[in-house]
C-alpha cells in the first residue's frame, strides 16, 4: 500500500500528516508507532489523520507515538488549518475543525498565499477532577501538594479536551525528565495518564516550559499543555487574564490569552516535507 504524506511542525511538535477525506485508514493506532519512529520510520512525535467531517470543514484525529490517541492536539490543529489552505481544500481564513474534544474555529494569518500563523480558539480549561480525569478529592486541583513518585509536588489540574497536570519550578533546564514524567504520566490519581508541564515564571508575561506528553514523551512543544500552563499560571496568580502570556517552549513561541470564556492560542504552523510510502509486511519502505 502506497501512502502520500506530510511533515509538518509547530514549534518543534512534529506530525506526519495523512489525507484522509477519501478514506480513513484501517489500524491507524499501529501506523502511528511504525512511522513514527526516527530511525525505521519517517520519524515524528505521531500522525495526524486529516478526514471528512459532516460538521465542520474537517475531522482531525491525532495519535501520540505509542498509537494511543490523543483527543486533541495544539500544535497539530495549526498545522491542520494550513494544510487545508494550501493544498486547496479551502478557500477561506477562517474555519473549523472537528476533533474528539470539540469542534475548534481558527483563525488564519496569511502572507504570499502561505499561512504563516493560526489563531485558535481552544474552547473552555475545564478544571473538575472527574472531568480531567484526576483521582483527588475537591472542586478544582490548584496548588495542591501531592505525593508523586514518593516525592511531595505541587500540581495543578486542567483539562483543555486532554489531561494536563502543571508544576512549577525554579529550574527546569537541570530536572530529569525521563525520570520525572513518567513518574507524572503513570501516578495512579491519573486514570488515563497525563501530560505534565514543569513550568518556571519568567515575569507576570512570561513562561518558559519543558514538556513530558502522555503517549509520546518528551517532546519540543505542546500546544494544548502551554494553553494548560497559562491557565494555571493565571490560576496561581502568577500572570493576569485576558492579557497575552508568552509560552517558551523548546521548539518556538506561543502566545496564550486565557479570558473568562475561552483560551486562545496563536502560533506558527510550518511545512518540512512531503514523501510517498509504501507499507509493507508492517514495516515501510521510503518510496520518493
Ligand atoms: N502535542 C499536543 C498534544 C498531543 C496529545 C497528548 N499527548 C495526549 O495524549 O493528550 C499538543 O500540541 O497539544
Amino acid at each position: 500500500m502506497r501512502l502520500k504524506f506530510t511533515k509538518m511542525q509547530g514549534c518543534g511538535n512534529d506530525y506526519i500528516y495523512l489525507n484522509c477525506m477519501e478514506e480513513e485508514l484501517a489500524n491507524p493506532e499501529h501506523l502511528s508507532i511504525v512511522l513514527s519512529d526516527r530511525h525505521f520510520g519517517i520519524g515524528g512525535d505521531g500522525i495526524v489523520m486529516i478526514c471528512k467531517s459532516n460538521v465542520a470543514d474537517a475531522k482531525m484525529r491525532m495519535f501520540n507515538i505509542d498509537g494511543s490517541e490523543g483527543k486533541m492536539c495544539g500544535n497539530a490543529i495549526r498545522c491542520v488549518g494550513k494544510y487545508l489552505y494550501e493544498n486547496k481544500i479551502v478557500d477561506k481564513e477562517e474555519l473549523l475543525i472537528d476533533t474528539l474534544s470539540g469542534i475548534k474555529h481558527l483563525k488564519l494569518f496569511i502572507k504570499d498565499h502561505s499561512v504563516e500563523s493560526v489563531q485558535v480558539d481552544m474552547g473552555r480549561a475545564e478544571f473538575t477532577p472527574s472531568q480531567i480525569p484526576v483521582l483527588l478529592e475537591g472542586d478544582r486541583i490548584i496548588n495542591r501538594e501531592t505525593i508523586i513518585g514518593n516525592q511531595p509536588y505541587r500540581i495543578t489540574c486542567v483539562s483543555m479536551g486532554n489531561p494536563h497536570c502543571v508544576v512549577f519550578m525554579d529550574d527546569i533546564k537541570n530536572i530529569k525528565l525521563e525520570e520525572l514524567g513518567p513518574m507524572f504520566e503513570y501516578a495512579p490519581i491519573f486514570p488515563e495518564r497525563v501530560n505534565t508541564e514543569f513550568i518556571k515564571v519568567i515575569n507576570e508575561n512570561t513562561l518558559e516550559m519543558r514538556v513530558w506528553e502522555r503517549g509520546s514523551g518528551e517532546t519540543l512543544a505542546c500546544g494544548t499543555g502551554a494553553c494548560a500552563a497559562a491557565v494555571a499560571a493565571v490560576e496561581n496568580g502568577f500572570c493576569k487574564k485576558g492579557e497575552d502570556i508568552k509560552v517558551k517552549l523548546l521548539g518556538g513561541e506561543l502566545i496564550i490569552n486565557y479570558t473568562d470564556e475561552v483560551v486562545f492560542m496563536t502560533g506558527k504552523a510550518q511545512k518540512v516535507f512531503e514523501g510517498v510510502i509504501d507499507l509493507v509486511d508492517g514495516g515501510i519502505n521510503i518510496a520518493d
